[in-house]
């Protein structure tokens, strides 16, 4: 992990952002909305209809929005900035890179330098993200709320967190994204024993979703070969697959990765043959 990104990690409530696991930022409130969205409660990041929503923003919310539609209100960016919270800089549609990073570069010195990127929209360009962590420094996020089915691309794409409407299935599906795309493709270097412990647990949800995968696939060779089950055990195949897996895991090697496969292997032909029993 570079300097830069450790330099550029901001804390959005209890979360860390941009240096270590992607995230879910649950909730964007928008005041521009209306009046019937009043901020009345905590939320996670809100935009402003107006300066004279700043003062309840600077209570109630982790961050303050520079919300796409109006990133050239430079009044209201400032007065936003200044507020002392996090800034949440919204990309502009049509604006480049360097326009949205130089945005946050005076977010950050009419604020505290707390600013965070984020690409959102109705179609989310996830090509950017990379080029505007680069450019920037600062971490960037991409709001799913409109697509929550691009969550996983967008975690491949180098997102550092993903903001969701609100609890529930889209929540669940953005969550699934950061741990288990995060696991096989975010880069991080935990330091702490509850860090590492974390991240452990991320590869097990990995591992798991996997070895559920694997057994179905499995299951359904043992139905195709003329002889299934623990009867029609191929060692020559085994042997074969865990040569191919060493060549990925060379610390492990083939003897460490030969016995992890055998469990593995019976534990799909044991729930195989226990599916063949009951005809499920
Ligand atoms: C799935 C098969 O059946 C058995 C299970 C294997 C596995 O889980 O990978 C491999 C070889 C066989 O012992 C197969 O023959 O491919």
């Amino acid at each position: 992990m570079s300097s830069i990104l450790e330099r550029a990690a901001v804390a959005v409530g209890e979360l860390l952002v941009g240096d270590g696991p992607a995230v879910v930022i649950g909730g964007r409130v928008s005041l521009r909305s209306g009046a019937v969205e009043a901020l009345r409660e905590p939320a996670a990041l809100v935009e402003p209809a107006s300066a004279a929503d700043l003062p309840a923003i600077a209570e109630l919310a982790d961050a303050v929005v520079v919300g796409a539609s109006w990133t050239r209100d430079i009044p209201l960016v400032r007065a936003a900035a200044g507020l002392g919270l996090p800034v949440v800089v919204e990309r502009r549609p049509s604006a480049s890179v360097e326009e949205w990073a130089g945005l946050a570069d005076y977010c950050a010195a009419e604020g505290d330098g707390r600013v965070l990127l984020c690409e959102g929209g109705a179609r989310p360009d996830l090509g950017l993200l990379r080029a505007a962590r680069a450019v920037s420094g600062r971490p960037v996020l991409v709001d799913v709320s409109r697509d929550i089915g691009l969550s996983a691309a967008a975690v491949a794409a180098g997102a550092d967190g993903l903001v969701v409407d609100a609890p529930g299935a889209a929540w669940h599906v953005a969550e699934e994204a950061v741990t288990v795309v995060g696991a096989l493709l975010r880069q991080e270097t935990p330091a702490t024993l509850p860090e590492c412990r974390q991240a452990i647990d991320r590869v097990d949800a990995a591992l798991a979703t996997l070895l559920e995968r694997r057994a179905a696939l499995a299951g359904v060779v043992q139905r195709i070969k003329p002889v299934g089950g623990f009867a029609g055990r191929d060692p020559a195949r085994e042997r074969a697959l865990v040569a191919r897996m060493a060549v990925r895991a060379p610390s492990l090697g083939e003897a460490r990765l030969g016995a992890i496969m055998n469990a593995v292997i019976e534990a799909g032909l044991d729930l195989s043959e226990e599916r063949g029993v009951r005809g499920s």
